[in-house]
């Protein structure tokens, strides 16, 4: 039967990976049991559950398995700071989630009522015009029925993930993170009530965000699971609702607008999009989706229209593809400029 001699000679090969000393000097042993050949171990690491944990866990085993015994348990605990700082390592600051930072960042939510509406265009030209007013931006494509803002920002590039951070894809200066980044060959996937809250939880908390002015957040259109846990999630997220002009359709608009007051959501304003189409030629405007629709959701809602962004594409630039984002010289770029200045003055 294996010793416990023979054990902590083995863990004396061991080097534990942040402090680079061996398990036994860096006295990491806090329990050792040994039952017919059988070895239960609990160790004290400086980032237990980290890319480490897993890496060190195999080099536990199989020094131990080498000594002769049959099979190892293995619990890991996190070393005390004290501990830390006397074998030469740093203190590890507990990170800050996003959701505990609500003083420095302003979360803005954009919801419709429902799909096809332009919420997603909206969003990713708001995120972009306000980075191009110099403040820091990101944006979370929480749209899981139909996460976009990759390719609406003609993203090729995923995202990084280093130990248990994951990095956002940074694009026309915003800091990018989107459901599509965690789906390959775009498979349909079905997301559950809870599992889709956890999902945005870890963007909240996992995510290595710069500092940000902004978090920009996309959601699924209407009032469903997602919206409603994020609501709950963020009690300080203002909002912007996205409808097009057609009365119908600012009614049904009105729906998600309404979830917002209820759970005493901001809103900050409406955005009537595809709100006119302007004729080159003659100049004048003509309301192909009808009229009226931002401001009678405004009225309904007790708020205002922000901007009234009329049908048209961005011009298309080979070396900077991007489908969906308006330069800042377009006509509809300058309007999503204004929109953003309108933002900050009541945002800030
Ligand atoms: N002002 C506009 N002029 C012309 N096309 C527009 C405009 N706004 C959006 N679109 C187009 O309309 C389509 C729907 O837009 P978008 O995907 O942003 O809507 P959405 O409300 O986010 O939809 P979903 O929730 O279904 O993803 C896209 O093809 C988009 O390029």
């Amino acid at each position: 039967m294996i010793t416990e001699e023979q054990v902590l000679n083995a863990l004396k090969s061991v080097n534990e990976p942040h402090l680079k000393k061996n398990l036994v000097d860096l006295d990491a042993i806090e329990e050792l049991k040994i039952k017919e050949n059988m070895v239960s171990l609990k160790l004290t690491i400086a980032q237990p559950g980290s890319g480490e944990q897993m890496a060190l866990q195999q080099q536990v085993v199989n020094a131990i398995k080498g000594a002769g015994a049959e099979s190892v348990g293995l619990r890991f605990e996190k070393m005390s700071d004290e501990e830390l700082k006397k074998h030469g390592g740093q203190a590890t600051e507990e990170k800050k989630s996003l959701l505990e930072k609500t003083d420095q960042t302003t979360f803005i939510a954009v919801t419709s009522g429902k799909g096809g509406v332009g919420k997603s265009t909206v969003s990713v030209n708001l995120a972009t015009a306000l980075s191009r007013k110099g403040k820091k931006v990101g944006i979370i494509d929480a749209d899981i029925y139909g996460f976009s803002v990759p390719d609406m920002m003609g993203i090729q590039e995923s995202l990084k993930v280093s130990g248990q951070r994951i990095y956002p894809v940074k694009r026309f200066g915003v800091q990018v993170i989107s459901m599509g980044f965690f789906v390959h060959d775009n498979s349909p996937i079905i997301w559950r009530g809870p599992m889709l809250g956890k999902m945005l939880n870890n963007f909240f908390s996992e995510v290595e965000w710069d500092d940000l002015d902004y978090l920009i957040l996309d959601l699924p259109p209407g009032t469903g699971d997602v919206a409603l846990d994020v609501h709950d999630m963020l009690p300080t997220s203002k909002e912007i609702v996205v409808t097009t002009p057609h009365p119908t359709a600012a009614f049904v608009a009105a729906r998600a607008g309404a979830m917002a007051i209820r759970t005493e959501h901001e809103i900050l304003g409406v955005v009537e999009n595809m709100a006119y189409f302007e004729n080159k030629i003659s100049g004048e405007k003509e309301y192909i989706f009808g009229k009226g629709g931002g401001h009678k959701l405004a009225q309904d809602l007790n708020s205002e229209v922000l901007a009234q962004i009329p049908l048209g594409q961005p011009e298309i630039d080979e070396d900077n593809f991007a489908p969906s984002i308006y330069d800042e010289n377009h006509p509809i770029g300058r309007i999503y400029l204004e929109l953003a200045d309108k933002v900050i003055g009541k945002t800030e």
